[in-house]
């Protein structure tokens, strides 16, 4: 994709995930891989109303070409989930209330559902008999430990759609920018419902 057209893409995937109320507060980022690099949104701005100098271009070893501002303070984070899954195209991190209480909630390193019909709409799914996993890793201000930790847990069990990261939110990623935002809505759905039958059950 271009650097202009993946900006487009940004900044309508921004505003989508604003009226869901999943980056309030300037929280969030996102970015995709372009032809020569990367596009990623730049720190503090409100996701839901971003704007084309909102972005910085960064060629493929995530060193900045154009732009200004500074790019997101979790650009490392991105850029290690670019590299583990080189399939990758476009990461979309949110804030939304269900992922920040649910990966508190868990105690253990993973957020495990089975038997909802909406776990197809992660690639690959195809029955709601079998677990779907989604890493949940504690939340670090040193995203470059972060990411390497990310990186160490990847070696054993892949990341495949996305990741929490605990009390912070989710990270999404996908093969375009329509499959990530289709993971975001597919767990989100799921991480919503989880938190409706906690209440209503608890655990069991
Ligand atoms: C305002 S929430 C704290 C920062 C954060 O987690 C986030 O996603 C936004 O950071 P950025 O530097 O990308 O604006
Ligand atoms: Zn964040």
């Amino acid at each position: 994709m271009h650097n202009d057209a993946a900006k487009t893409a940004l900044i309508d995937a921004g505003r989508w995930v604003a009226n869901k109320g999943w980056v309030p507060a300037t929280g969030g980022n996102f970015s995709i891989r372009t032809e020569h690099g990367f596009v990623v949104t730049a720190s503090g701005h409100d996701k839901g109303n971003l704007q084309p100098e909102h972005f910085l271009e960064l060629d493929a070893h995530g060193v900045i070409v154009a732009g200004s501002g500074k790019p997101s303070a979790e650009t490392e984070l991105h850029l290690k989930l670019y590299a583990l899954k080189p399939s990758t195209r476009c990461i979309l991190h949110t804030h939304s209330v269900a992922a920040t209480v649910l990966s508190r909630f868990i105690q253990g390193d993973t957020f495990s559902v089975t038997g909802y019909e909406m776990q197809k709409s992660l690639s690959g799914v195809t029955t709601h008999l079998e677990p779907l996993n989604i890493a949940i890793f504690d939340n670090d201000q040193d995203i470059a430990r972060l990411a390497d930790v990310v990186a160490k847990h990847h070696a054993t069990t892949p990341v495949v759609h996305g990741v929490l990261i605990r009390g912070h939110g989710l990270y999404a990623m996908g093969d375009s920018v329509f499959e990530t935002r289709r993971h975001i809505e597919g767990l989100e759905f799921l991480f919503a419902c989880e938190l409706e039958r906690i209440k209503l059950e608890g655990t069991r």
